[in-house]
C-alpha cells in the first residue's frame, strides 16, 4: 500500500543522527534554515561555524544538484544559534520523499523551533518579475494529490499527529514580520507574497502546464519546499518560506524564452545578498520559547 514505507526513518534513527551532531558541536540551534538553489550564501553569514559535509553525517543523503553545496553549518546569526542546510534534497534526485525530508526531523531533535526555507521558483503571476522575492503564504501540493506525501506510512506520535492540519502551515506572524523587515530594508518594489506550487521536476513546465497552474491559483512553481514544510509542521515547528523568482514560466507559444538551471543560479547570485539580509534581519527579531517577536 505504501511503496516507500521501508524507506521511512524511525524515531531512533533520527535521534541517533541528531545526537551524533549534538556531540560534535556546542551550538544548540533554535532556528533551522534551508537554502535553495544558488542561495547557499546564507550559511556563510553564520559566525563561529561548525560545518559538516553531508557525506560525513550518519543517515544523511548527498546533494547531487549544482548550486547545492551539501554542508550542514551550525553557528550564530547575531548571537542567535542556527543550523543551516547549504543544499537540500529533491524528489527528482531519486531519493524517497522520507529521505528528502529527514533533515526536518533532525532539526526538531536538535531543538529547532522555527524553520526558514528558501527556494528558486518560476513566476506564474503576471505581476511578478525576475528577481522578485515571494513570501509563501500557502501552497499547492501536486504530488500530494497523487498520493506522494512525506507522512505516508506508519505515524509515530512522538513526531506528530496522524492527520495534520495544513491551513495554518505558514506562520502568519512571520509573514507579517517579513513584510515589515522588507519595507524597512527598502525592498517594497520586489517583495511579493503568493502561493507556491510544487511539482516533482526535474523537467520545467510545458506551456499548457504553466497555464493550468496559474489558473489553479499558483503564483510560483518549483520542485521543493512543500515536503519539508509538511514534515516541519508535523513535528510542531513554525515555518516561514521564501521563493526567489528566478524566471518567468513560459505561458505563450510565441515566446522565445527557455527555462534553464544556469539562469536560475545566475538570478540567485544577483539577488542572494538581499534575500540573505531579509532572512538575517528576521532571525535577529525572532524570540523563542514564547513564540513572540522582538521589535
Ligand atoms: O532547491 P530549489 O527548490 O531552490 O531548486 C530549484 C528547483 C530545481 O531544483 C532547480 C531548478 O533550477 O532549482
Ligand atoms: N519551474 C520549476 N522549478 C523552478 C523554476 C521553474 O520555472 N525555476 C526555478 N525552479
Amino acid at each position: 500500500m505504501f511503496p516507500e514505507v521501508n524507506s521511512c526513518y524511525s524515531y531512533e534513527e533520527c535521534k541517533a543522527t541528531a545526537d551524533w551532531l549534538l556531540a560534535q558541536t556546542d551550538v544548540r540551534p533554535t532556528v533551522g534554515i534551508v537554502c535553495g538553489s544558488g542561495l547557499g550564501g546564507l550559511a556563510d553569514l553564520l559566525k563561529d561555524q561548525v560545518a559538516f559535509n553531508y557525506k560525513d553525517i550518519p543517515n544523511f543523503p548527498q546533494s547531487t544538484v549544482h548550486g547545492h553545496a551539501g554542508r550542514l553549518v551550525f553557528g550564530h546569526l547575531k548571537g542567535r544559534p542556527c543550523v543551516c542546510m547549504q543544499g537540500r534534497f529533491h524528489l527528482y534526485e531519486g531519493y524517497s520523499i522520507h529521505k528528502i525530508t529527514l533533515p526536518m526531523r533532525i532539526f526538531k531533535l536538535l531543538g529547532v523551533e522555527t524553520v526558514m526555507l528558501t527556494n528558486a521558483a518560476g513566476g506564474l503571476n503576471h505581476d511578478f518579475k525576475m528577481g522578485d522575492i515571494m513570501i509563501i503564504k500557502d501552497h499547492l501540493n501536486l504530488p500530494g494529490f497523487a498520493g506522494i506525501n512525506p507522512l505516508n506510512g506508519p505515524n509515530d506520535e512522538r513526531f506528530g499527529v496522524r492527520f495534520l492540519c495544513m491551513s495554518d502551515a505558514y506562520d502568519r506572524e512571520l509573514q507579517q514580520l517579513a513584510m515589515e523587515v522588507g519595507q524597512d530594508l527598502g525592498y517594497g518594489d520586489f517583495l511579493k507574497e503568493g502561493v507556491y506550487c510544487v511539482l516533482g521536476g526535474p523537467t520545467f513546465e510545458t506551456i499548457a502546464e504553466g497555464r493550468m497552474l496559474h489558473r489553479l491559483g499558483a503564483d510560483a512553481v518549483g520542485m521543493s519546499t512543500v515536503h519539508e514544510v509538511i514534515v516541519a509542521r508535523h513535528c510542531g515547528m513554525r515555518v516561514f518560506a521564501l521563493s526567489l523568482i528566478t524566471n518567468q514560466v513560459v505561458m505563450d507559444y510565441d515566446s522565445e524564452e527557455r527555462a534553464n538551471h544556469e539562469e536560475v543560479l545566475q538570478v540567485g547570485r544577483q539577488r542572494a545578498a538581499q534575500l540573505e539580509r531579509l532572512v538575517y534581519t528576521m532571525v535577529t527579531k525572532i524570540v523563542h520559547n514564547n513564540y513572540g517577536l522582538r521589535d
